[in-house]
């Protein structure tokens, strides 16, 4: 590619974050004089080197920073320290055992573009961190059953820290990138503008926190005309109970149908009626503190990802008890449309997916059609958040998982929250309900087989009987 033609897309990825030119081009004449013109480095992973670089330096310049912090020899090993941190995660990953490189990073590898302010898209041709020129020094540690291997999983970007450890002592330690926020891959159509939302579907004349008015703001419509949180931030518990009430809706032209059979699509399964909770947000008039904003806070619970040598793999544990109701985490991962989801699972063997993907399927039933980038799943492989360690119990599994509308009133896209479904002692294993039909065996994902121990468990060829409960 011809030099200008590569400043040119470097400027267009910036102008999608809402940089002009003007202001990344100093950061990119940086770039390249530090890379050695390396425009891979700088191109990969959808110009995230440069995108770095350039928050970074604006944040060196909130915090009292001068603009010549870039070309400071500190600053330039930091860049390319945190380019590197892929590649030492990787590293990492393949040599645990009795010399464990311990990745306690303290890296604060923030998300650079958010739901909350746009949308940042991976780029397709992502090929991660070559800058073997500057690798950062690998230590060597001894290993310790009782300290994590990773100290922080989301390297800082989440409330709190989220630890892993393995007492087993001899697992590698998981490969993905963690993502606080769901990202769109590429096609799926995910429209946020102030302007969808009606002042009806806002409570923009409301202030303060709504759920301290007598009477529920406009947000509260979506859920009854009753707010789905108590004022102590937990879900109502007529509210859950009408979540847990399952029945299956068919829509007429299942986007999964199609998936499996194109040109002969069989009727729809069936999909679970979702009650949706719709938060507050930015066209509100309500504080950012506001009761009717829990999931869009983040997670506040002491979470830990550990080995659970049960045929599972890692899974998710509370440090803390729980009460019921409780918001543990939001299910984050790349945006990816059904058909994009069905290619990547043909391209890859069954040991290399280790996440289940969730369909935003909670409002298909309504849709007479779907169109292909309408209908859309989250995919936490390779990006996500703590959510993808969670496993599935068939039956009677801790959490629920429940849709939240926050930026869009378009339930194509939506979030998915887990909440408890009861109390829960601290250092219980959290598990959801994946809501897999185990006989589906024309299904795009192959199931697993599930180990999940309830007495209910629905894989009726793992027990070698009918399943008790369907
Ligand atoms: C969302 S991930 C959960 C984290 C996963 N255990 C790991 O090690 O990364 C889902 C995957 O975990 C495994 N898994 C989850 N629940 C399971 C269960 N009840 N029985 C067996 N395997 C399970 C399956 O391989 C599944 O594809």
């Amino acid at each position: 590619m011809a030099i200008n033609e590569r400043v040119r897309k470097a400027f267009l990825a910036a102008r999608a974050c809402g940089i002009s030119d003007q202001e990344v081009k100093p950061v990119l004449k940086h770039l390249l004089k530090l890379y050695n013109k390396n425009w891979d480095l700088i191109e990969s992973e959808g110009y995230r080197a440069l995108l770095d670089a350039y928050f970074e330096l604006n944040e060196n310049k909130g915090v009292g920073g001068n603009k010549n912090v870039l070309v400071e020899n500190g600053e330039s090993s930091r860049l390319s320290k945190r380019l590197c941190m892929q590649e030492l995660e990787d590293q990492a990953s393949c040599t645990v055992g009795n010399s464990t490189p311990k990745l306690s990073s303290e890296e604060n590898e923030k998300p650079m573009i958010n739901l909350e302010q746009g949308v940042r898209i991976l780029n397709k041709n992502s090929s991660g961190c070559s800058n073997s020129g500057n690798k950062v020094q690998q230590q060597s540690v001894t290993w310790d059953k009782k300290r994590p291997i990773i100290s922080d999983i989301t390297k800082g970007t989440e409330n709190v820290k989220i630890s892993l450890v393995d007492e087993t002592g001899n697992q590698d330690p998981p490969k993905f990138t963690y993502l606080r926020k769901n990202v769109i891959y590429q096609e799926a159509y995910v429209h946020i503008s102030l302007a969808r939302i009606a002042d009806e579907h806002c409570c923009s004349s409301c202030s303060g926190d709504c759920l301290s008015f007598p009477i529920p703001c406009a947000c509260a419509q979506e859920t009854g005309g009753e707010f789905a949180y108590t004022p102590e931030g937990q879900l109502r518990e007529e509210f859950l109970r009408t979540c847990q009430k399952h029945h299956l809706v068919h829509c007429q032209d299942c986007p999964l149908e199609r998936c499996k059979n194109e040109r002969k699509p069989e009727k729809c399964k069936g999909h679970l009626v979702r009650k949706f909770i719709k938060e507050c947000w930015d066209k509100c008039g309500c504080d950012k503190q506001c009761g009717n904003r829990v999931v869009q806070r983040g997670i506040v619970c002491k979470l830990q990802v550990f080995f659970t040598g049960e045929g599972k793999g890692w899974g998710l544990k509370t440090l803390q008890d729980l009460p019921k109701g409780t918001f543990v985490c939001e299910y984050v991962g790349e945006i990816v449309t059904n058909t994009e989801l069905h290619e990547r699972n043909k391209k890859s063997s069954g040991r290399e997916r280790h996440t289940y993907p969730v369909t935003l399927d909670a409002d298909w039933g309504s849709e007479s059609v779907l169109k292909d980038e309408e209908a859309l799943c989250l995919d936490a492989t390779s990006f996500g958040n703590v959510a993808r360690f969670i496993n599935h119990r068939c039956y009677d599994a801790n959490l629920i998982d429940i849709p939240v509308e926050v930026e869009t009133p378009d339930r194509h896209y939506y979030h998915v929250a887990l909440f408890t479904s009861r109390n829960v002692k601290a250092n219980e294993e959290l598990t959801w309900d994946y809501g897999i039909d185990f006989d589906d065996h024309k299904h795009p994902i192959k199931a697993f087989h599930c180990t999940c121990g309830s007495s209910y468990c629905r894989d009726a060829k793992r027990k070698g009987k009918r399943p008790a409960v369907s």
